[in-house]
């Protein structure tokens, strides 16, 4: 036996054992013929990602044997190349297969008499060779060989792509996509895999057109660069738009310092300008945006200015305002601030308010005050348990942009709320709710305001009844969205929005060291006690390399003292490196949750998931109510299971969720998550390292956001030298954004 020679088995399909209509994965059963190495049986398993083939189709794997713990040794195809059937019998099968329109057994058979075993060939060559069979038209005989040819496409489309290095669910997945265009698409121009092919970023494709020998500066590959850094610059920038210096500059930073010289200002000129014409991007004066973009930014401003430009239907005499609230005041026994009171008289006789406020300001008390005194002023029932089992609508619409800060939301105001997605009826691919199907309700409070990209606004906004009042909760300094936009922060720049600022503390201060620390450190202030021991906060300073083992063992014994596995979050910057949120869910996982014989497990790239693990949601789900930021325990796990069947189960409140192996990608290990996934959350004890290796992402929004999540513990760990650089570090560069100015213009 050749070491060295590639393994590879030849035979024919005996069965098809399983098959995913999805990501094309299958288990096959295969007669084999020859084969690289010796074999000890003739009828081996192949599993792989084939085009569906048929039972006596004859296919040569590449590939290697692995071990599977339940059905013993299988044959993994790296690549496979299909060969045409050469036995007669082979040949009216795979005619009569159902793949050719038209063609029976019968008239297979006939084929084959006729034109012996090499029929296939003779058609692809010239299908009038069918026409002397009877019963065969020249245009049936024309659909056959198209049929064939389109056969032979698919299976000359996959070996093609194999050349570029590409696994074989990749290369399967153009195939579906292209169909048999794929090799000409992809002569054509690579670069569309890049929108068209998820998982496919701008270096893959240019490395594939660079062997395929396309020129360095054509068109096709400015505009694909351009393609990438305008959707870059969006989702990890959050900005709009980009200007022409902006765009051409990122261009420049992705192609190298040679693109200045291959592509010229003309050039450059000349491939904008096609890109606007054919919509791809849109143009205004310097600034180009992606469609989608644009319409979000310009429909949201002419929301807010429709709401801005509508007076309230039941504007109440200020006196009738003071008088309701001193009659809340006297039923819970509360003395309302005079900020307070401002913010609940300018909340109900607004069209459109903002409430702002750092932790413990008062912010949900007064979005109670406020229910509470549109209630009494409308003579409404805001009871639950009134509308209960009826078709009215509850009139005051409460909502959120995570799942775990909606559910924060209800159980502070004791009513009922939801994410904005469930809100606007998520369909998967669509929201339920628009302006010709908008929301019902006459109040509408939307707590977490800064998390709300310029996209998920606009729909919001969309969905807004002509009448209903808008109130707007957030606090400005922490983290902007993950989308693009910057919503909250330009609605503030817009003069016209009425808002109220709560700065006033009203958590008892000795109660609260953590709100303390949040207020100086928004304010640019790092306290001389930072170091200090304090009831509900502590600072272990440590080195990079001994990060890891001091959160571990935190962990470890929040966990001995009977905290539970959700009340306790570790919250970093990055997620990759040594201390980086994978490395750090690994290291815990193996302290709190290790592997054992008789615990079950499931790989997911590098990542593995056990029995009993917290894990977290990252994606809005299509068929479940569970979202993005979602937290739950793996209840179940069914390694063996087939890939169109669940292989794991995760429990989330109270709902208990399966997810399929090709799901995996929708949930990570969350006993450490970034700070941006936990925005929105809050958590009895955060531990929040602090070092320099996260120096690029540690500023002072970032460092604010860690620290507010936490409700009664806060530990950091770390260099402090890296906190106080961090907290000098004031917000990211602005996000380009016309969202203040559309609103503030003449249209
Ligand atoms: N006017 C007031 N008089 C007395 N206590 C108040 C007053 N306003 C708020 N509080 C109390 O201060 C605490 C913080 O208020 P609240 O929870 O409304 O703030 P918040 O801004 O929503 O805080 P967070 O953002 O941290 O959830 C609560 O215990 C609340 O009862």
């Amino acid at each position: 036996m050749d070491l060295f020679a590639e393994s590879y088995v030849k035979g024919s399909i005996v069965q098809e054992i399983f098959y995913n209509e999805e990501n094309g994965y299958g288990v096959y059963l295969m007669r084999v013929t020859e084969a690289s190495e010796e074999l000890e049986t003739k009828e081996i398993t192949v599993v792989g990602h084939l085009l569906r083939p048929h039972e006596d189709e004859v296919y040569t794997c590449y590939g290697q044997w692995r071990e599977h713990p339940k059905f013993g040794r299988q044959y993994h195809v790296n690549r496979a190349k299909k060969e045409l059937p050469r036995s007669k019998d082979a040949i009216i099968k795979y005619l009569s297969s159902g793949l050719f329109e038209g063609v029976g057994k019968k008239t297979a058979e006939k084929i084959v008499e006729h034109l012996g075993t090499d029929a296939l060939e003779k058609i692809a060559a010239n299908p009038d060779v069918l026409t002397d069979i009877k019963g065969v038209t020249p245009a049936r005989a024309q659909t056959i060989a198209d049929s064939l040819h389109e056969h032979q496409a698919l299976e000359q489309a996959m070996v093609f792509l194999y050349q570029f290095g590409m696994g074989p669910a990749l290369a399967l997945k153009i195939v579906q996509t292209y169909k048999h265009h794929t090799i000409t698409i992809i002569k054509e121009n690579p670069y569309r895999l890049i929108d068209d092919i998820d998982g496919v970023g701008f270096r893959r494709a240019d490395e594939i057109a660079k062997q395929q020998g396309l020129a360095e500066d054509s068109p096709e590959r400015f505009q694909a660069a351009v393609m990438f850094v305008m959707k870059e610059s969006a989702l990890s920038d959050g900005h709009v738009y980009l200007t022409w210096e902006e765009l051409n500059e990122k261009v420049d930073d992705l192609l190298g310092s040679e693109a200045v010289a291959l592509f010229t200002d003309e050039v450059r000129e000349q491939c904008l300008t096609g890109m606007v014409d054919e919509e791809r991007l849109i143009l205004e004066d310097d600034r180009y945006y992606l469609p989608s973009l644009y319409y979000a930014e310009y429909g949201l401003a002419m929301r807010v200015k429709d709401l801005l430009a509508h007076q309230v239907d039941t504007a109440f005499p200020v006196s009738e305002l003071y008088r309701v609230i001193g009659e809340v005041e006297e039923e819970w026994q509360i003395a309302y601030a005079e900020r307070q009171r401002e913010a609940m008289i300018t909340a109900l006789s607004s069209s459109l308010m903002i409430l702002t406020g750092g932790p413990g300001t008062g912010k949900t008390t007064v979005i109670r005050g406020i229910c509470q005194m549109f209630a009494r002023l409308h003579e409404i029932s805001i009871d639950p348990d009134d509308y209960e089992g009826t078709d009215k609508p509850f009139p005051i619409r409460l909502a959120a942009p995570t799942g775990r800060a909606a559910k924060r939301m209800a159980e502070t105001t004791g009513l009922p709320a939801m994410t904005i997605h469930r809100l606007l009826g998520w369909k998967g691919d669509f929201f339920e709710h628009h302006a010709d199907h908008p929301i019902e309700g006459s109040l509408l409070i939307i707590d977490e305001v800064s998390m709300l990209d310029i996209w998920l606004a606009n729909q919001l906004f969309r969905a807004v009844p002509k009448g209903m009042q808008v109130i707007l909760v957030g606090d400005q300094d922490q983290l902007p969205s993950v989308g693009p936009g910057q919503v909250l922060h330009h609605l503030l720049q817009v003069k016209e929005i009425p808002r109220v600022e709560l700065t006033e503390i009203f958590r008892q201060a000795e109660d609260s060291s953590i709100i303390r620390l949040a207020h100086s450190l928004k304010n640019g202030e790092v306290p001389d006690d930072l170091l200090e021991r304090h009831p509900d906060r502590r600072f272990f300073s440590c080195k990079r390399d001994q990060a890891l083992s001091v959160i571990v063992q935190t962990v470890e014994s929040a966990v001995q003292k009977g905290y539970a596995l959700f009340d306790v979050q570790v919250l970093a910057p990055i997620y990759k490196g040594p201390v980086g949120v994978e490395r750090i869910n690994q290291e815990i996982q193996q302290a709190l949750n290790p592997k054992t014989p008789d615990k079950k497990e499931i790989s997911w790239g590098e990542s593995v998931f056990r029995l009993g693990d917290k894990v977290l949601q990252l994606v809005n789900h299509s068929e479940h109510p569970i979202y993005n930021g979602d937290m739950g325990i793996i209840c179940a796990i069914d390694e063996q299971a087939g890939a169109d069947q669940p292989v794991l189960w995760v429990q989330y409140d109270r709902l208990e969720v399966p997810y399929k192996r090709n799901q995996l990608n929708q949930i990570s290990l969350a006993y450490a998550c970034s700070v941006h996934k936990a925005q929105g959350s809050e958590f009895s004890i955060v531990i929040f390292p602090v070092l320099h290796a996260y120096r690029r992402m540690l500023k002072r929004n970032l460092i604010y956001t860690a620290i507010t999540r936490s409700k009664s513990y806060l530990i950091m760990c770390g260099e402090k030298e890296a906190f106080v650089e961090g907290i000098k570090q004031q917000r990211g560069e602005e996000r380009n954004s016309r969202l203040k100015d559309l609103i503030e213009e003449d249209w």
